[in-house]
Parts: C-alpha cells; sequence; structure tokens
C-alpha cells in the first residue's frame, strides 16, 4: 500500500497507519490484510495539521530567524487553530494573524557612560504587542542575550497571560542587551536613565507599563521610575514593581513565584496531592525562583535544589527560611553567584555547568530563562517519579520536553498560566495607584490566591479531554485567546 502525503504531517500519516491496518495469517502461504475505515475525525486532524502548517509557514516568512517567537506562535496555533475551526464566530476575521503582529516594535539606541568614562552603546526595545484589553503591559529584561526574537516571543506569551488574569492588561515586553553582571550601582543606574530617556516617550500609565523581568528588579525599575518622572514631571504608575514608598504594592516582589506555587498547589489537588512532604527541584535564583522556594517551603514542600547560569547547589536537607535568607543576601545584595551557598552550608554541594533536572523529585519548578528544560532532562525527570512540573519562567521547557510531560500525562503547567500571578499583582499596584491607596498584604495575597484558582479553572474548562486528563497548554491558550478576541471582535478592524 502506498500512502500519498503532501503537506501533512508524517506523524499523522504514521498514526493512521498504526490504528488503521491489521495483518492476519490466513494459511502459511497468505496473509489476510485489513483495514479500518478512517474516522472522520482522522480527515479534520489532517485538515487541521495543514492549516497549523500553512499558518506557521506565512508567520515564518515574515519572522525569519526568530526561532524564539516561532516556538511561541508554534504552540498557540497548534491548539488555538483547532478551536478557531470549531467556533465560526472567530472565523474570517484574521483573528490570530493579527495576535502574531506586534502593534508596533520600537528600537532604540541607548548610550551611557561606564565608570572608566568609556562610552558605551546598547540596543534597547519595547515590543507593544496587543492593546485589545487594555494598555500594552509586561517586564523589561536587561540581558546580554535580548533580540528581537526573544522580546517578541515573551511579549506575544504576555498577551495571553495577562488575559488570563482577567484584568485589563494588553501585552508588551521590552528590554536591552545590557549586561547588568558586574555593573556598580552607578553604571546600572546610569544605564536606567539613558533607557528611560528614550522609553519615555512611548509609554504612559493608559499607555504601555512596564515592570521587571531578568536583570530588573525593585533597583532598576526605582532608577527608572526616577528619570520618567524627571523628563515628565508627573508621578504616575507608569511602572509597577515600584518601591513600597513611591507606589509599589506589596506583595509584588513575590508574586510570581507565590503564584506559580498557589498554580502548582491546584493542580495538586486535581490529584488529592499537595506540597506537603513533597521534594522540589527549583532552578534560578532570582526574583522568581526565591519566591517560588519560599511559598513550597511555608506548604510543606522541601526544595533541594537552586540554580543560576554557572551551576547548580543540592542541598538534600532542604533550603529552610533561614538558608533561603543567605540565598537572598547573595542575589539580591551582594549580585553574588549561587555557588558561594556552599560556603556557609558546605553541607550542600555546588554542581558546575549542570541544570538541576537530573536530581529526584516530586514536583519541578523551572524560574530561570527560555529553553533550560530539554527532552532529555524531561525523560529524567519523568523516570525520576516528577509528578508536577510549574513553569515560574517564561517558556523553560521545549516543546520536545512538553511533549514528554503531556505523553506521561504528569501535571504541567506552561507559564503563561502559572507565573501569571506577577503580572497579576502587577494590575493590583496599578489599581492601587489609580485609586491612590495601599492594599494590605494580606488583601493583596489574597486577591492573588483567587486570581492563580481562576486561571487554573479556566485551563480545566478549556483544557479538558473528558477522561480526566486536562492538557494546561491548550487550555491556557484557548482561555487567553477568547477574551483578547473577543475584545478585538468588538473593536472591529483595527
Ligand atoms: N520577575 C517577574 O515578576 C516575572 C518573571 N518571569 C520569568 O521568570 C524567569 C526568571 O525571572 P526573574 O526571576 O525575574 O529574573 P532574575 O534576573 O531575578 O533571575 C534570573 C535567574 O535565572 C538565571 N538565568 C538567567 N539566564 C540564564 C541562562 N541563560 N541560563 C541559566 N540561568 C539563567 C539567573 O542566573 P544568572 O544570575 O547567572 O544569570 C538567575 O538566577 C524569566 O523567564 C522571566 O521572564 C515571569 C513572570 C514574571
Ligand atoms: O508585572 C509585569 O508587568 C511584568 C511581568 C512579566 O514580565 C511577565 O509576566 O513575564
Amino acid at each position: 500500500m502506498i500512502f500519498l502525503s503532501f503537506g501533512v504531517k508524517t506523524d499523522v500519516v504514521f498514526d493512521f497507519l498504526k490504528k488503521r491496518l491489521f495483518f492476519l495469517r490466513y494459511s502459511s502461504k497468505f496473509f489476510l490484510i485489513g483495514v479500518y475505515l478512517p474516522s472522520e475525525n482522522f480527515f479534520k486532524n489532517i485538515i487541521m495539521s495543514q492549516s497549523v502548517t500553512a499558518f506557521l509557514g506565512e508567520v515564518a516568512k515574515r519572522n525569519a530567524n526568530e526561532p524564539e517567537f516561532m516556538q511561541a506562535v508554534r504552540e498557540v496555533a497548534e491548539t488555538v487553530i483547532p478551536f478557531i475551526e470549531e467556533n465560526p464566530k472567530y472565523q474570517g476575521k484574521m483573528l490570530l494573524e493579527r495576535m502574531v503582529e506586534p502593534e508596533r516594535v520600537i528600537m532604540f539606541r541607548v548610550v551611557w557612560i561606564d565608570d572608566k568614562g568609556i562610552t558605551q552603546v546598547n540596543r534597547g526595545y519595547r515590543i507593544q504587542m496587543n492593546s485589545a484589553i487594555g494598555p500594552y503591559k509586561g517586564g523589561i529584561r536587561f540581558h546580554p542575550s535580548v533580540n528581537l526574537s526573544i522580546l517578541k516571543f515573551l511579549a506575544f506569551e504576555q498577551t495571553f497571560k495577562n488575559s488570563l488574569t482577567t484584568l485589563p492588561m494588553g501585552g508588551g515586553k521590552g528590554g536591552a542587551d545590557f549586561d547588568p553582571k558586574g555593573k556598580s550601582d552607578i553604571e546600572i543606574m546610569r544605564f536606567c536613565q539613558a533607557f528611560m530617556t528614550e522609553l519615555s516617550k512611548h509609554i504612559g500609565g493608559n499607555t504601555d507599563v512596564p515592570a521587571g523581568d531578568i536583570g530588573v528588579g525593585g533597583r532598576e525599575v526605582g532608577y527608572m521610575f526616577g528619570q520618567y518622572k524627571r523628563l515628565r514631571n508627573e508621578f504616575t504608575g507608569v511602572l509597577t514593581g515600584k518601591g513600597i514608598s513611591f507606589g509599589g504594592s506589596l506583595i509584588r516582589p513575590e508574586a510570581t513565584g507565590y503564584g506559580d506555587v498557589y498554580f502548582a498547589h491546584s493542580m495538586l489537588q486535581t490529584r488529592g496531592k499537595s506540597f506537603d512532604g513533597q521534594t522540589v527541584v527549583v532552578s534560578g535564583s532570582g526574583n522568581v525562583a526565591q519566591y517560588a522556594t519560599q511559598k513550597a517551603t511555608q506548604l510543606g514542600g522541601k526544595v533541594v535544589t537552586m540554580s543560576d547560569s554557572s551551576g547548580y547547589i543540592y542541598d538534600e536537607a532542604g533550603i529552610d527560611a533561614e538558608k533561603l535568607a543567605y540565598v537572598m543576601e547573595i542575589k539580591n545584595v551582594n549580585y553574588g553567584r549561587i555557588s558561594d551557598y556552599v560556603k556557609k552550608y558546605p553541607s550542600a554541594k555546588f554542581v558546575e555547568g549542570k541544570r538541576p533536572w537530573e536530581v529526584k523529585c516530586d514536583i519541578a519548578l523551572p524560574c530561570a530563562t527560555q529553553n533550560e528544560l530539554d527532552e532529555a532532562e524531561a525523560k529524567t525527570l519523568v523516570a525520576n517519579g516528577c509528578i508536577c512540573v510549574a513553569e515560574g519562567a517564561n517558556m523553560p521547557s521545549t516543546p520536545e520536553a512538553v511533549t514528554v510531560f503531556t505523553n506521561a500525562k504528569i501535571l504541567f503547567a506552561p507559564g503563561k498560566a502559572s507565573n501569571a500571578g506577577g503580572v497579576a499583582t502587577s494590575g493590583l499596584e496599578m489599581s492601587q495607584n489609580s485609586l491612590r491607596l495601599s492594599w494590605t498584604s494580606e488583601e493583596v495575597d489574597d486577591r492573588l490566591k483567587v486570581i492563580m484558582k481562576d486561571i487554573h479553572e479556566a485551563c480545566v474548562q478549556y483544557g479538558s479531554d473528558g477522561n480526566g486528563y486536562v492538557d494546561y497548554v491548550k487550555g491556557a491558550n484557548i482561555a487567553g485567546f477568547v477574551k483578547v478576541a473577543d475584545a478585538m471582535l468588538g473593536q472591529g478592524v483595527v
């Protein structure tokens, strides 16, 4: 039998052959070859995969050399296009085609002077991706790897994530290829001021409200806010993650890590489990990792690893509150390396140049950066008995790793759902700024818990397969899409 396949994914054809052909021995000489009639769904899947392939082909043509952006778009297309095909309301309006096209990309020169008096030049960006449901909202990343592809993937993800929070925030992201490592405090300030001098022309409390991300924490947000105020002569909630004394929200620093753990907790509950007594592996040692570690520990988990780009530490006894305070001192005060941990706690070990996924655990929280967990590492996690992966970082698992998790039917939450607590609390900071009020930690944390629970429910609503398994990737993408798409439909062709 020859199966001709044009433009159809080969795995679909292979799937057909596996499921539809059967062989029976009739006599010593003859075999009967039987074939089942293909189901309606089979042909639907072929047509669907053709529309996904065609869509991705067009997007790839317009976005050459942007692998991270294409990776993020592919994941959304594979789950949202079938949904669109089943819902005529979303057809014929080029909604997804519009969503992958940033409303605006701003790219600019950032010139500043280092401590030696030498002039330095960096490249700054702001991607204003989608404003259908509110002002552009999303962090600023300072890291040497920053480029258009990475920021577009982040801005695209942000649009869906912000929609999931149910708060009125569009999607955006920005940053610069500036490396904060090894820079003095005054150099950081000069860079932030130079960066904001241009960025201030494009943002505003009702237009675009940036915040922190990798390499940008409370210190950098403060310097950027000060420069914005100086240039514009206005005190507005133009950035979130501000210091508490000038309009910041309590719990915003904790929110992404806490939210990640709250989301994981909701997932675990669907299987009658919790953090209590579980071994947890965390990657990263920055903002998200620190507070994920804190909350997982408070809920009874034992976090045994943290990492940075130089390697990971393994502390079999667990990183308790006192040890975490030391990590915070290393990272937030000394801007040092995670390897310093073993100087104070020599019973722990530092594993240089490796990632922590080889450590046996029940729960994994990737909280460092994109594509930090690959297929082989995913297989190791599953083989070691890991039952839950909740992404604190944005897109930390490669697509192949995600396939390993979903095939193994373990609990897997994509970052756009599980790390949405950070931007959700930024949304709460915007509300407090508009009201000129400050809520207590308990009030903000309670709202955060409700938001994370609601995101979990939205994922279950759109991601359940009817047999008890929840595909949180599908659920998050469709739930995120629906709100943005409805708003775009309501606003006409813009
Ligand atoms: N901050 C927030 O509110 C939110 C953050 N996120 C996402 O969470 C992740 C972490 O952000 P955040 O904690 O804020 O950032 P931080 O800058 O505070 O910390 C980043 C951590 O990740 C590590 N890291 C960065 N790049 C790499 C790399 N290429 N390889 C290995 N480790 C790396 C850093 O190590 P080193 O110091 O050695 O570079 C550091 O430990 C990012 O994906 C971010 O987009 C998502 C939602 C909100
Ligand atoms: O709080 C914000 O606006 C930024 C959050 C962010 O960058 C993210 O969710 O990835």
